[in-house]
């Protein structure tokens, strides 16, 4: 099994108050290679810190996450950055671009990190670059860009390392409706080539590109739904039946 998560339990407590949050109260699932994953839920439900902690940003007060036979919580502090830089590509809201460099150098700064050859982040850019359409923007700066230019140098970035689990917030929040389609065809495009992806969205449409859809319901996975062969269209449809009853409470 290429991910395991398994009775995830995240308690937050503020330094100053006594109040207790569950974000998550008992999570488990599992993914194979290749799946795309939509977690969906309403606001607070626990969605982004389930992210985190996939992202080893957070750890978990209980439970824990297998991804490819390897328990994370076991990483000692130090292997993380290795360990996300080498195994993960994160695609957030908030691009996280660094204005003082070129989008090429933004796009190869996970490269450089690990230390590869301007050979081999050229090779790499080559091939990525025209698939999402950025090919003229490589040697301009990220504010010159619109927010769906920079979402997908993001994107360049986050894939550039082929990391085998790609793990996705709200992907497509700043984006207008054509840019999320690219988006989310490239997401399709990168599940046909084997690697997995994980996408947190509040949006139905963009759940209905995914394989899989879970739903999380106060901590806990309330629901999940497979694509199968359904178009986009009509998984839609089953998707946003299933959020009306989460949020109508039935
Ligand atoms: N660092 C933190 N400290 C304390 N409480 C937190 C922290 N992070 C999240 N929470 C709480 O945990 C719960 C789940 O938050 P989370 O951000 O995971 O929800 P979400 O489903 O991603 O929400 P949204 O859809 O609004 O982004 C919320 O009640 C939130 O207030």
């Amino acid at each position: 099994m290429f991910l395991q998560v398994n009775h995830l339990e995240k308690v937050f407590q503020t330094r100053f108050s006594k109040e207790k949050t569950h974000a998550l109260s008992d999570v488990s699932f599992t993914a194979e290679q290749g799946e795309f994953i939509a977690i969906m839920g309403e606001s607070g439900s626990g969605k982004t810190t389930l992210l985190n902690i996939l992202a080893t940003l957070e750890k978990p007060s209980n439970g824990d996450v297998v991804l490819e036979g390897r328990q994370i919580s076991t990483i000692k502090e130090a292997g993380l950055a290795e360990f996300r830089r080498d195994h993960l590509g994160f695609v957030f809201q908030d691009f996280n671009l660094l204005d003082t460099l070129s989008v090429r150098d933004n796009i190869f700064l996970p490269l450089v990190l690990a230390r590869h050859s301007y050979k081999e982040m050229a090779a790499r850019l080559a091939v990525l670059a025209p698939k999402l359409s950025i090919l003229d923007l490589l040697d301009k700066q990220p504010f010159e860009l619109s927010g769906g230019q920079k979402q997908r140098v993001a994107i360049a970035r986050a894939l550039i390392t082929n990391p085998k689990l790609i793990l996705a917030d709200e992907p497509t929040a700043a984006l207008d409706s054509k840019n999320s389609d690219v988006l989310l065809d490239l997401f399709e495009q990168i599940n046909a080539d084997g690697q997995t992806v994980l996408m947190v969205t509040h949006s139905s449409l963009a759940a209905s590109h995914a394989s899989r859809v879970l739903f999380i319901k106060d901590g806990k996975i309330f629901h999940q739904l497979y694509r199968g062969d359904k178009t986009p269209r009509d998984f839609n449809l089953d998707i946003m039946s299933t959020m009306t009853a989460i949020l109508g409470g039935e």
